[in-house]
């Protein structure tokens, strides 16, 4: 028998041993779960009854609340411990399955033994708690196996270095419980896993890489140190992956502290958010937080306004290319989205500290109450070293004030009277309950009529004000509409502010002047907008949050970005982008959030090696992009893009699904028909339904099967498919320079084949690569 034999042998062995430690310590733990878990049916059951209950005198009711508490406390930390151990049992169900992908022999220098470390998604110990049969991936000495190949390595503990040598490096396949495979690995983590990774057949959700990480992702990964870690990465480097992965590193790592709630993720669109859900609890840890920037926004307006998605921004500026108007908003977005706007805002915060807001009149049954002069006056006769939002919570409370004087004046007027009359049985019975319940009447006081009719004005005139009430709390009575289109009626256009701002202001202004009047904010506008309201009625930062991760930061503008970084005051930043794929308006013409310098503790990590796609179509798609050179392709065999030709757009609906249907011969199970935009995405739905079983994905959808799908570039963002089909690449479509990062990102949604169709003539994009890198066929 060859030693490499009577190796795996041994291994198959060893497996068999720890999936036997593993079947014990389920059932161990499973006789747990079910005592508990009848244990808090029970409590559940028995709650009041183990709970002493006197209310008589004062003294008995604190002791009543003690019981109770101390009742709700047994049973939720008896909740907790289920949940804990339900949570195990799962993770051990995976572990029996594949319990490590890894192992290392490890001689730490000065022992005389080397240890066998082998890696896995979580760590266990054999039933006696005395060694290791598997280290999480996440422990200090896993750290080695990522970065180190046999020879001198080190890794760090809490409170030391250790170092020594790594005698072995180990990669183990075993799937349902088998070994399929091992082998010893050098440098990197085994191009040969990789490659039977990276050469299966994409999946609907995004899977975990703990397995093959790579020494720079790692680096991603447990990065510790900085207020904000930016990462620019190419196409299909696997900046998400190692995002995900670093969520699950900083939950194990601060696990005392840290919990899933803790940490929030900025998606790019609500497919994303789907596809990359099972990544976490495919590893045993819950999901973190997820949102858009655009969900998170809206939810922070309190205001009923019509407000732009980003995607309608985009698809205008995809599709209205010839329209007149075209610059100037270019020029609007730019400008609005920069920090010198940022900058302009403050002054004009900083102005409206002194003057200059504007209120809204409070009214009752149509009369005036309070007017906004009055508002006025009394906002700014308050000490001006205090900021506008705290000014503005005393104004709510001198507001409140008042209208507890109007309310006992209110009650003695006859509107009341005749109100009362009209109310019907089940008014009046749930007036007299509510009443009851202030304490108001007793049994006696029934027949009391004068006390009744006094009673019941009361309750009557707080119904009535309790709407208004409720938007005072809100600080409806400020007017942040009108206030901020002072900035751009008056403010704006006077010295010295006039020199910062791009020569077509008049009209820009003039249109966000029209946009405001029609309760309409631009995407480009909203986070000024959200910037001055926040000011004003002031926001809560939210503290809970330690941990922000924000995928395709190139798409933030540096006013976005900036506004992130002041409602997260407290949490570390990771920011994962790349700036070839920067496809909104406003990053096409400035500095992109990535190369934007940052005034924190930062450190910057660039990853150049490109996973997701074949070398053939990383060797097409470097070239598509400034400064692609530097993209290195993973060395994963395939054909070569291929670019069909057909003479007009008719004919598309007849070569794609002829093209489809031969990549689906190939075995490919996602495809994905990339458009422009929506216009063309829903166009050319529209002309393929009839021959193929199509989906067409717009901005609601939130998940994706395998099949065929029509998808615009900006929807598949941080995406990929088995299969890439280009709807229309030609010079017709894909001709500005702002075209060309949307192109690539199209194109780099491909794992393992990419066909470019082209009615006409093809984009000078692809006639900028070289010929040798592409097929080409007319059909
Ligand atoms: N170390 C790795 N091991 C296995 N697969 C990897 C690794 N790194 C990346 N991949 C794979 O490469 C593909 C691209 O990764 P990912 O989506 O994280 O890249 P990205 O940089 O976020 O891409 P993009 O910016 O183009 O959206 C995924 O299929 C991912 O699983």
């Amino acid at each position: 028998m060859t030693e490499q034999n009577q190796e795996k042998i041994s291994e198959e062995k060893r497996i068999k041993r720890v999936q036997n430690e593993i079947d014990k310590i389920i059932e161990k733990l499973k006789v747990n779960v079910s005592e508990v878990k009848n244990r808090v049916i029970e409590l559940r059951k028995n709650f009041w009854e183990d709970v002493t209950v006197n209310l008589d005198e004062p003294d008995d009711v604190i002791e009543t609340q003690a019981s109770i508490k101390q009742q709700a406390e047994l049973l939720s930390e008896r909740e907790r411990s289920h949940g804990q151990w339900s949570e195990r049992l799962k993770t051990l169900d995976k572990l029996k399955n594949n319990p490590y992908f890894g192992r290392i022999d490890f001689l730490e220098d000065g022992e005389e033994e080397t240890d066998r470390i082998y890696i896995g998604i979580s760590s266990l110990m054999d039933a006696n708690e005395e060694n290791f049969l598997i280290y999480d991936w996440r422990a200090p000495i896993s750290s080695m196996y990522y970065d180190y190949p046999p020879g001198r390595a080190e890794y760090e503990t809490m409170d030391d270095k250790i170092t020594g040598e790594i005698k072995l490096k180990r990669q183990f396949i075993i799937r349902n419980g088998k070994l399929e495979g091992m082998f010893n690995t050098g440098i990197t983590i085994g191009d040969h896993l990789l490659q039977s990774v990276l050469g299966q057949n994409a999946s609907e959700t995004m899977e975990s890489i703990v397995a093959t990480i790579q020494k720079e992702q790692n680096q991603i990964i447990r990065n510790e140190d900085n207020k904000i870690l930016v990462v620019q990465g190419v196409a299909g480097s696997g900046k998400t992956s190692a995002a995900l992965q670093r969520v699950a590193y900083l939950l194990y790592r601060h696990r005392q502290s840290l919990t899933s709630e803790n940490i929030l993720l900025f998606s790019p669109n609500p497919l994303f958010n789907s596809y990359v859900a099972n990544v976490l609890p495919e590893l045993g840890e819950a999901n973190m937080k997820q949102t858009t920037f655009q969900e998170y926004i809206e939810k922070r307006l309190r205001e009923s306004l019509q407000i732009e998605t980003p995607f309608e921004q985009m698809e205008h500026y995809l599709t209205t290319r010839f329209d007149g108007q075209y610059d100037e908003k270019m020029t609007a977005i730019h400008f609005k989205s920069s920090l010198t706007f940022k900058q302009l805002m403050d002054d004009f915060i900083n102005y409206l500290s002194g003057e200059g807001i504007q209120f809204r009149n409070i009214t009752f049954k149509g009369r005036i109450l309070i007017t906004k002069e009055e508002i006025y006056e009394y906002f700014y006769s308050l000490d001006s070293n205090v900021t506008i939002a705290n000014r503005m919570d005393g104004v709510r409370d001198w507001i409140l004030e008042r209208l507890s004087a109007v309310e006992k004046t209110e009650r003695q007027k006859d509107w009341v009277l005749s109100e009362i009359e009209l109310l019907d049985k089940e008014e009046y019975v749930k007036a007299f309950q509510e009443l009851d319940q202030q304490k108001g009447f007793n049994d006696e006081s029934f027949d009391d009529f004068e006390r009744e009719e006094q009673k019941l004005r009361k309750w009557v005139v707080q119904r009535r004000l309790n709407p208004l009430r409720r938007k005072i709390k809100r600080l409806q009575f400020v007017n942040v509409r009108l206030t901020y289109m002072r900035f751009y009626q008056e403010w704006s256009h006077q010295q010295p502010y006039l020199e910062q701002l791009p020569r077509e202001w008049g009209s820009i202004s003039g249109q966000s002047i029209e946009n405001l009047s029609r309760k309409f904010l631009s995407w480009e506008e909203v986070t000024p907008y959200l910037y001055v309201h926040d000011h004003l009625l002031g926001s809560m930062t939210n503290r809970g949050i330690r941990h922000v991760f924000i995928d395709e930061a190139q798409d933030y503008s540096p006013f976005q970005f900036a506004y992130l970084k002041d409602k997260f005051p407290n949490s570390q930043m990771t920011v994962l982008g790349d700036v070839n794929q920067a496809i909104y308006a406003h990053a096409l013409l400035g500095e992109t959030v990535i190369d934007a310098p940052h005034e924190e503790k930062m450190e910057k990590i660039t990853l150049t090696k490109s996973y997701r796609s074949t070398k053939p179509i990383v060797e097409f798609t470097k070239h598509i992009v400034d400064g692609g050179d530097m993209i290195e392709p993973f060395n994963r065999d395939g054909k070569k893009p291929l670019l069909k030709k057909v003479k007009s757009e008719n004919e598309l609906s007849s070569v794609i699904p002829k093209t489809v249907h031969e990549l689906q011969a190939k075995g490919y199970e996602t495809i994905a028909i990339i458009c422009h935009s929506m216009q063309e995405s829903k166009q050319a739905y529209l002309d393929l339904k009839a021959y193929l079983p199509v989906t067409l994905i717009d901005e609601k959808t939130t998940t994706f099967e395998k099949g065929l799908i029509i998808v615009p570039t900006y929807l598949a963002k941080g995406i990929e498919f088995d299969a890439v089909v280009v709807y229309n690449a030609s010079q017709d479509v894909y001709q500005d320079e702002l075209e060309r990062n949307l192109f690539y990102t199209a194109c780099t949604r491909a794992m393992h084949e990419l066909v470019l169709m082209s009615a006409g003539e093809p984009s000078n994009f692809i006639q900028d690569v070289q010929e040798n890198k592409y097929n080409v066929v007319n059909e």
